[in-house]
């Protein structure tokens, strides 16, 4: 797990701002030419400036100001350069940033960001140049090493959908401590070369979801989100660790439901679409003074997403776009004045780092000795999966929903206390002491975990034994309708309700007393416990335990913990008494928190009580025998 440093801590230099730069696109006359009749309702003055017909007033005009202004003629390459290619090299120093487009239907939001294969967008243009300014440190050999990867979603009537796995469904919004916004179950692909990227964002932007509007022969009906993120580890210790993410965002068009003849689903979708537009406006608002100082983030995903970006610590670039016809006129006055809003708006961006515990880099091959740099990094792959992809590779075509077996990132407590000598070496005496108190402590808990593992192995031995030869002959002998009393020598007996019958299973030397429960019952036992209420009649909690095998419960045990820190959501709802939320919970605990050391530490979840796991911990137990 890594340890967080302060954004006012060295690493992060001192604590500055950036406003938020807003660029404007005004897009060509499409092929009407009756609207070109009536001339432009908007036009450049020059490279930052333009003006719009005053409504109320047909003979004056109103002035806007903005960063940057693109007439109807610059291309591609002129407002990638412009406007968006500065704030690129940020996300190499663990910095945020983000480009986004707004403007009406039909004015050029998508032709900017994802262009064409003729004309690409921001999106392949940026893309390309993260991976140019990534291939160009790592040619200067600056004792950092990189990699990217990427995660793609909608927001479609206010659900987050992933774009790289579509099956899933909406996925929750979850914020840590220090404000990172979270995505618990996002896919994350690690990219090896930008040709990959491509091969997985084209097919991922067909899953978006668009229909065509009045306006707009093919119109987006949703927000799209691509992210970018570049890791750098430093090679030597201490191994610093930073976190880059570049926000590349194509906003779904706002849009008038009379003129676009919006009807039935489309009515709804423009109802969600013009409410998250409605609370960014409202967001905006906010960062500039108004609404006593609460900024509305949380009123749609939209903005909750795009919490970095406004007001928070990205580097943020809007590109508004606006078309010339005077049948937008309104849009295009509503969209330069919210352009205007938003420039005003200041961002504090700092840098993400954290340190990799000794337990992470001991394992990694420099500490054995290497330090090449085509040397593997570790990357999350979907649902907070772990694995090693040597960067240089071009990985094989696995589909972004695959999911690959997983390494729990802590080490075993052996592990740990190895790291912790080997770092030792080269360490300040006073923190030397403190690091030497901890090895005590953990060579004790080691000591006391062994004496604790010979017990229960003498105590199963024994207690396995007599109860296998009493057991297997009451099973035999017993009248199926009668309840039988399961033998537990030395052990209280288990309390059996009426509705139960006991059965007796040898399974692999293990001696395991399983309850039968009248199927309806069970259902309610378990959706009571899954719903978040205490078992109330029936004690499950029976010391059940020590009828195990050591050895066998140690491997069940070990693989519950595999499944909590690697399984994807549908793996964490196979376990048992784990249900949708609680599965959503334990992956944001994750992502937070990073692995799980043991699975007790379920129990630090929310509303995960000591009987709650135990239930949890027995039926998991149980079931992994029963496989
Ligand atoms: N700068 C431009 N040069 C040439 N064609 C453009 C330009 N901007 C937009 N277009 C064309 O205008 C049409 C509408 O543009 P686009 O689909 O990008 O609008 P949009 O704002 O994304 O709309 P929506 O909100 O409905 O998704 C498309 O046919 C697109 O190719």
């Amino acid at each position: 797990m890594a340890q967080r440093v302060g954004a006012g801590e060295p690493a992060a230099g001192p604590k500055r701002t950036s406003r938020v730069r807003v660029a404007v696109r005004l897009r060509p006359y499409m092929d009407k030419q009756d609207d070109k009749g009536e001339g432009p309702c908007v036009r450049g003055l020059d490279s930052h400036r333009l003006e719009i017909v005053n409504w109320r007033n047909a003979t004056e005009t109103l002035h806007y100001d903005f960063d940057m202004f693109h007439d109807e003629k610059s291309t591609q390459k002129e407002v990638f350069v412009e406007s968006v290619k500065p704030v690129l090299p940020h996300i190499l120093n663990g910095q945020n940033a983000s480009v986004f487009a707004y403007g009406p239907t039909g004015a050029g939001k998508t032709h900017t960001m994802l262009g064409s294969q003729e004309q690409p967008g921001m999106i392949p243009r940026a893309v390309r140049e993260v991976f140019h300014l990534v291939r160009a440190q790592e040619a200067k050999e600056d004792g950092w090493e990189y990699a990217i990867s990427m995660s793609y979603l909608e927001i479609y009537n206010e659900k987050v959908l992933d774009l790289l796995c579509p099956s899933t469904q909406d996925l929750p919004i979850r914020e840590d401590k220090d404000h990172n916004i979270l995505i618990p179950g996002l896919t994350t692909t690690p990219l090896a070369s930008f040709s990959e990227f491509d091969t997985q964002f084209i097919p991922a932007s067909l899953n978006r979801t668009t229909a065509s509007t009045k306006l707009n022969q093919r119109s987006s009906r949703s927000h799209a989100i691509l992210l970018i993120k570049v890791v750098r580890t430093r090679r030597v210790h201490p191994h610093r660790q930073q976190t880059g993410k570049l926000y590349l965002v194509d906003l779904a068009g706002s849009e008038d439901n009379r003129r676009t003849g919006n009807q039935g689903i489309r009515l709804k979708e423009s109802g969600a679409i013009n409410l998250s537009l409605f609370t960014l406006s409202k967001v905006v608002d906010a960062l500039n003074g108004a609404a006593g100082g609460r900024v509305p983030y949380r009123d749609s995903k939209l903005t909750r997403l795009l919490q970095d970006s406004l007001g928070g610590s990205a580097h943020s670039v809007m590109i508004t776009n606006v078309a010339p016809e005077y049948s937008y006129y309104f849009d295009t006055f509503t969209a330069l004045n919210f352009a205007a809003k938003s420039k005003q708006i200041v961002n504090r961006p700092f840098v993400r780092e954290t340190l990799l515990q000794p337990s992470i880099v001991s394992k990694r091959p420099r500490d054995q000795g290497s330090s090449s740099s085509s040397e593997p990094q570790r990357k999350r792959t979907r649902e907070g999966k772990e694995s090693k992809t040597d960067p240089d590779r071009v990985p094989s075509s696995s589909t972004s929903c695959s999911t690959q077996p997983q390494s729990p990132s802590d080490g075993t407590v052996l592990d740990r206390l190895l790291a912790l000598e080997k770092m030792l070496m080269g360490t300040p005496e006073k923190e030397r002491l403190h690091l030497l108190k901890t090895v005590a402590q953990s060579r004790k808990e080691i000591e006391e975990l062994k004496a604790k593992q010979k017990e229960l192995e003498t105590k199963a031995k024994q207690g396995g034994s007599a109860l296998r030869e009493d057991s297997l002959f009451k099973t035999n002998v017993l009248p199926l309708h009668r309840k039988p009393s399961c033998a537990r020598p030395k052990k209280q007996q288990a309390v059996v309700s009426p509705l139960q019958v006991s059965q007796v299973h040898i399974q692999q030397g293990a001696l395991v007393c399983k309850s039968y429960i009248a199927p309806d019952k069970k259902k309610k036992e378990q959706s009571e416990i899954s719903e978040g209420k205490e078992n109330g009649g029936v004690d499950v909690h029976t010391d059940w335990e020590s009828h195990m095998d050591a050895s066998l419960m140690e491997k069940s045990r070990e693989k519950i913990l595999s499944t909590l820190n690697g399984g994807s959501l549908k793996e964490l709802k196979g376990l048992q008494l784990i249900g949708d939320k609680k599965a959503k919970l334990i992956m944001g605990w994750r992502e937070i928190h990073g692995a799980f050391t043991q699975v007790e530490d379920l129990k630090k979840l929310e509303g995960i009580t000591a009987k709650r796991f135990s239930s949890f911990f027995k039926a998991n137990i149980l079931s992994s025998i029963g496989k």
